[in-house]
């Protein structure tokens, strides 16, 4: 059977990236994708931002919605606390298969638990079923329809807190105009804009920081 590119990408980082180094996986994840198959890892620009966010934030709890090959679930487990955990949603099981060697080949696997499934369908089972009480920081990375109902859903589930932080990639392009319109007019949100690129191509693109004040 002919490799996918997600396969493909999996199989230069293990031949290529330092076994338990999550910077080495990052750093050859990017190397692959600007040099040879472009793929929406959030890459090396907008994971600076992503970075510093984090570093001022030190989320305990966190929760990414679109975990794809990994990338983002190394490049944030890589800036926790020993106690933190990332529980990280993918749709795709080929994807979620991928991601799974990719966190454990980092050797990040301690703090990151992916869950297969929807977010529609995921997001109520948190509490319950994954021991969460409240997020501290959410990365939407998935897909640009589903910024708007699946935040509205987290309010719902009693799932944010005063300080939550929501990172949404890609509010620029593809874009997320209902999501950007809602979160920007909600006085319980404070936005910030953080203007950059879409990955490995000179597209501009750009995060959107939302703060829940509770
Ligand atoms: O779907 C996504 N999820 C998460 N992050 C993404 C991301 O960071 C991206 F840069 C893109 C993107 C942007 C520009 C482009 F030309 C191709 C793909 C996509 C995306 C958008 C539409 C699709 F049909 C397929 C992929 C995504
Ligand atoms: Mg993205």
């Amino acid at each position: 059977m002919a490799q996918s590119k997600e396969e493909r990408i999996l199989n230069f980082v293990l031949q290529n990236a330092v076994r338990g180094d999550p910077q080495s996986v990052v750093d050859t994840i990017d190397k692959y994708c600007s040099q040879k198959e472009w793929a929406m890892n959030v890459g090396a620009e907008k994971g600076l931002i992503l970075d510093k966010i984090l570093e001022e934030t030190k989320p305990s709890v966190l929760l990414e919605l679109g975990t794809y090959c990994g990338y983002s679930a190394v490049r944030i487990a890589r800036l926790l606390k020993p106690s933190a955990r990332l529980l990280t949603i993918e749709f795709n099981p080929d994807f979620a298969a991928i991601a799974r060697q990719m966190i454990e080949f980092a050797g990040v696997q301690d703090k990151v638990k992916i869950v297969e499934g929807s977010s529609e369908t995921i997001i109520p089972q948190l509490k319950k079923k994954h021991e969460v009480d409240t997020l501290d920081f959410v990365f939407l990375d998935h897909w640009k329809d589903r910024y708007l109902p699946d935040t509205i859903l987290l309010l719902d589930q009693g799932l944010l807190r005063k300080g939550s932080v929501i990172l949404a990639d890609n509010v620029i392009f593809p874009g997320a105009p209902e999501f950007i319109k809602y979160i920007r007019n909600n006085n319980r949100f404070e936005c910030t804009n953080y203007p950059s690129y879409v990955e490995y191509m000179k597209v501009k693109d750009a995060m959107e920081k939302a703060v829940f004040v509770g």
